[in-house]
Parts: structure tokens; sequence; C-alpha cells
């Protein structure tokens, strides 16, 4: 099994990430206000689930599309890029290695399409 999924670790290192994505967010002086009314647990499951399944786990994402969830956030091309800098930041902790960070990097930079609407 030579997937991206099992490259990060699995499910562990997902939740690993995803829980350093949020700290990270839910600070960056660049981005937190976004999150202040976000159910911060559902959040959490979305994105594990969603990380999970375009990173050929045994997952399915089932909420909502990148274009609806984020499309009254009115967000730009910096706001996403603090994000990106952030996932960074929480991979490199959780210990996934550049070459690893870069696969799943290219997975998520194209969304920037439906999700940065300004
Ligand atoms: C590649 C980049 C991104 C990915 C993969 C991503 C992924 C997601 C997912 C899976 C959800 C849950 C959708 C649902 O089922 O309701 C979500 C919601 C959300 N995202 Fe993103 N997102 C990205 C970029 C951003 C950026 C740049 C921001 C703000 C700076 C942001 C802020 C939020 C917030 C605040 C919510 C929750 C909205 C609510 O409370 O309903 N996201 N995102």
């Amino acid at each position: 099994d030579d997937s991206l999924y099992t490259q990060l670790g699995g499910k562990p290192a997902l939740e690993a990430v995803v829980d350093g994505l949020l700290q990270r967010a839910t600070q960056d002086a660049r981005i937190k206000d976004f999150f202040k009314e976000t159910n911060l647990k559902f959040l959490r499951t979305q994105l594990v689930d969603q990380l999970c399944a375009v990173t050929g786990g045994p997952c399915r994402y089932e909420g909502e599309t990148m274009k609806n969830a984020h499309a009254a956030m009115g967000l730009n091309l910096a706001h996403f890029n603090a994000l990106v800098e952030d996932l960074q930041d929480a991979l490199d902790a959780a210990g996934v290695p550049f070459a690893t960070q870069g696969r799943l990097l290219a997975l998520l930079a194209p969304m920037h399409r439906d999700i940065v609407t300004r």
C-alpha cells in the first residue's frame, strides 16, 4: 500500500496533523476570526475524513463542497496561504517528511479555486 494516507502514518497521524492545524489556525492573527463561531469538534471530524479520503485512505467525506463551505467567508489568497502555512507547521510538528508534505499540499493547493473568492 503506497497511498499517501499510509505514507502520512494513517488515521492517528492525520488526527495529530488536524489537531495541530486547528490549534494553530485558531491562534493565527491572520485568520483566527473566521473560526470564532465554528464548531471545532465537527470541523475536526470533517477535516480528518476529507484528508483521509483524498489521500487514498478508507474514509468517506460526506461534508459540504469546498465552494459551499467557504462561500460566505470572502477568503482571499493571503488567508488561504496562511492556513497552508499553519498546516505545514503542523506537518513538521508531527514529523511528516518534507516530500510527503509536498504530496499532500499538491492535492490541496488546487482547492484554492473553490475556496478563494476575492
Ligand atoms: C485547502 C484548504 C482548505 C481545506 C481542505 C478546507 C477544508 C474544510 C472542510 C472539510 C470544512 C468542513 C465543511 C463541512 O462539511 O461543513 C471546512 C470548513 C471551514 N473552513 Fe475550510 N478548508 C480550507 C481552507 C480554509 C481557509 C483558508 C479558511 C479560513 C482562513 C477556512 C476556514 C473554514 C471554516 C471557518 C470552516 C467552518 C465553517 C462553519 O463553521 O460552518 N478553510 N473547511
